[in-house]
């Protein structure tokens, strides 16, 4: 099913609509959407737009009203939901580990339920607690109430991972941890997803992480209206309207970015890149401008220019930039 012979498959929505009884409007009206093979695609919006029902329409939790559903060449409508659901793996907030199961036997479920012997699961967890940086000595005899919540979420990632799915659906899979454990297990998911190349649609409320982890950036309105689609480095560069706009600034991100200048953004320590043939900003620019021209030349680097010097800064630089930068202002937030 799906095939795929390197990691994801293109997902397309068409015309989505669901319209729950007794509402007056829908949940989510008519969303076109095409989600590239292999690149993680983030939803984000404001409560009640609709993200999480887009989502669960998608491996038919919720079934849609109307309009169609295509991953890879099958029609997803077509297909039996328990068969479409073993191979979409999901994660969501509350993670739904198995309390009464280990965790080896958590992340075994799907492969069992696909018929897979013995030894062959017992390979799999081993290597996907590995995978997602937890000690498989250590961790597979345990029960879910004896790890602490990053690691539930770990784990909540081996499973959805754990019969190589093309797709990933992830409903705020981090959204439960405090600021720092989410931040390593972004790094840790990026790691990853380097490596897998899934087709993976990730909700969040929170703006950062969609700049930090999406290929795209997908901001929503009610019903599933979409505001703009686009990389994270033009919606931030150059937002498609007010509204946009207001969802980054409400984010502080564009704040930060007129805050902090190129130069402390420029990664200390790495030696300067290639700078040859990038476009030029001063190194006391901001990051904004640092972002406009990245823009306006459809590149995700600039070379930083003082006198002589000249250094690289690359688009995953800035977000650095942001994401330190709001630690260090809102240490309790997101
Ligand atoms: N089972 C249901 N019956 C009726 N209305 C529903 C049902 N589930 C969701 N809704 C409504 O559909 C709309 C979209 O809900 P959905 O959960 O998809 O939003 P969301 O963007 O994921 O929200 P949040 O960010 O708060 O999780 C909301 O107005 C919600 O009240």
């Amino acid at each position: 099913m799906f095939e795929n012979s390197d990691g994801g498959v293109r997902i397309e929505l068409r015309e989505l609509t669901k319209r729950y009884p007794g509402q007056s409007s829908p949940a989510v009206d008519a969303i076109s959407l095409d989600v590239p093979a292999g690149e993680l695609v983030v939803f984000v919006g404001p409560s009640g737009c609709g993200k999480t029902t887009t989502m669960k329409m998608i491996n038919r939790l919720i079934e849609p009203t109307s309009g169609e559903i295509r991953i890879g060449d099958e029609d997803v409508l077509k297909m039996r939901p328990d068969d479409l659901r073993r191979h979409v793996g999901y994660v969501i907030q509350q993670i739904g580990l198995f309390p009464h199961l280990t965790i080896a036997q958590n992340v075994g479920v799907v492969p069992k339920l696909l018929g897979w012997s013995k030894a062959r699961i017992n390979d799999r967890v081993d290597e996907l607690l590995g995978l997602v940086g937890l000690d498989a000595a250590d961790f597979r005899s345990r029960y879910p109430r004896q790890l602490s919540g990053g690691q539930q979420q770990r784990v909540g990632v081996a499973r959805a991972l754990a019969a190589d799915p093309p797709v990933m659906l992830m409903d705020e899979p981090f959204g439960a941890t405090d600021p720092i454990t989410r931040e390593h297990l972004q790094n840790e998911f990026l790691r990853l997803q380097r490596e897998l190349r899934k087709t993976i649609i990730f909700v969040t409320h929170d703006f950062e992480e969609a700049i930090r982890l999406g290929d795209r950036i997908a901001v929503l309105r009610e019903g599933s209206h979409i505001a703009q689609y686009d990389r994270p480095a033009r919606i931030l560069g150059a937002p498609a309207d007010d509204y946009v706009a207001g969802f980054i600034g409400s984010a502080g991100t564009l704040k930060r970015l007129a805050l902090i200048t190129v130069e402390d953004a420029c990664t200390a320590g790495d030696g300067p890149k290639k700078t040859a043939g990038l476009p030029e900003v001063e190194a006391t620019a901001t990051l904004r401008e640092a972002l406009d021209a990245m823009v306006a030349h459809g590149t995700d680097e600039v070379a930083a220019v003082s006198g002589d010097a000249r250094h690289c800064l690359t688009y995953q630089d800035i977000c650095e930039a942001i994401n330190s930068e709001s630690r260090e202002v809102e240490p309790s937030g997101g």
